[in-house]
């Protein structure tokens, strides 16, 4: 197929980009690089520098038969201090694309939508059908975007998969996490183990699970890019499936900081400091329903490979 994959200069989408590449697929990666970075575009796609909501005459040039939008702001924290940048860029990007699609006649899209749209969970595993009831903007502006895809799938006849991630991990192809601004735990603690940073800061430590630190569900970004590949030509004109990303297992903030203590030989100073607002104690995916619709399972579900393969890749840089 011919694809345009926003967001393909940042991390997932870089990897998704070449996991495309290497199934034969024709890709053109539309990104305004702010948070992205060019020489992580795979060789064989080609980069065009542009924003979301100048994606018109984009979409007019290359012509795709499907879009894979990752391009979006991600920082839960920021999104609570500048929600209007929330708005603007996942929102209001996202409707443009739409409309540059629907234009170019270009109706089937996969879109990255998040964990954060189901807010706290009354029951773990979190199964799609359970409210969605987000406690940041980050996930409100996601769940946002998905509403817009069931009514472009109703009245446009769009093909469209919401893809809800939980904790992304991992690295392939030679690219991996890497963001100036990086909140995420797997790569501030690799920041620790290769010097670059002092200490890891654990966010509470006093929750109502075994070790009393947070539980989140990682799933390797190798798997996810694969979910991509099945949701492509999955939907019919006219469907809109949302299905959620994840290992199914919980792991703990200290367990997460044993296997990269394990990983990298690296003592790992830790400091306990307070709860992060808005963290649920634990989020754990059901991926049932992707997997008896179109038969993903995720392979490397362990820890330690996924906390490696991220080392390797900052040992790379
Ligand atoms: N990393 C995770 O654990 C995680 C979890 C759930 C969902 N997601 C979602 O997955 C997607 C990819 O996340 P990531 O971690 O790779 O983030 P990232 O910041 O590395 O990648 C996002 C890319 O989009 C580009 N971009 C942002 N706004 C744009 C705009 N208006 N126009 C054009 N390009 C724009 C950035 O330059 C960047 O290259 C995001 O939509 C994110 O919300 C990520
Ligand atoms: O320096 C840090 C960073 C994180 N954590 C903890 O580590 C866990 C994971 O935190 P991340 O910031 O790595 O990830 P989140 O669980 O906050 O966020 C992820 O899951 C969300 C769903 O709630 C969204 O999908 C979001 O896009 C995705 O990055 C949390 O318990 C957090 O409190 C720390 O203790 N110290």
């Amino acid at each position: 197929m011919r694809v345009l994959v926003t967001g393909g200069a940042g991390y997932i989408g870089s990897v998704v980009t070449a996991a495309l590449l290497e199934s034969g697929h024709e890709v053109t990666v539309l990104d305004d690089l702010s948070t992205g970075h060019e020489d992580a575009v795979p060789d064989g796609a080609r980069l065009v520098q542009a924003s979301l909501h100048d994606s018109a005459p984009v979409l007019a040039d290359v012509r795709p038969e499907a879009v894979l939008h990752f391009a979006a702001k991600s920082l839960v924290g920021e999104s609570q201090v500048a929600p209007e940048l929330y708005w603007e860029n996942n929102v209001g990007g996202s409707l443009a694309l739409l409309e540059a699609m629907r234009a170019a006649d270009c109706r089937r899209i996969v879109f990255s939508s998040t964990a954060a749209a189901y807010g706290e969970p009354e029951e773990v595993p979190i199964l799609e059908t359970a409210p969605t009831r987000p406690t940041n903007t980050y996930g409100a502006s996601k769940l946002a975007v998905d509403a817009m895809l069931t009514s472009y799938a109703t009245a446009y006849g769009f093909a469209a998969v919401s893809l809800r991630y939980f904790n992304v991990g991992g690295a392939a192809y030679g690219v991996g996490e890497r963001h100036a601004t990086e909140t995420h735990l797997i790569p501030i603690a690799l920041q620790v183990a290769a010097g670059t940073r002092e200490s890891l800061t654990v966010y509470g430590s006093d929750y109502p699970t075994p070790d009393g630190t947070c539980i989140r569900d990682y799933v390797h970004v190798v798997d996810l890019a694969a979910a991509h590949l099945l949701a492509l030509p999955a939907p019919a004109a006219g469907e809109h499936r949302i299905y959620n990303l994840g290992s199914g297992t919980g792991f703990s903030v200290q367990e997460m900081v044993d296997a990269v203590r394990t990983v990298t030989g690296h003592e790992l100073p830790v400091v306990v400091g307070d709860r992060r607002a808005g963290d649920p104690a634990r989020l754990v995916a059901s991926s049932a329903k992707i997997h008896s619709d179109l038969g993903w399972a995720p392979v490397h579900t362990d820890l330690t490979e996924i906390v490696s393969d991220a080392w390797a890749f900052t040992q790379s840089r």
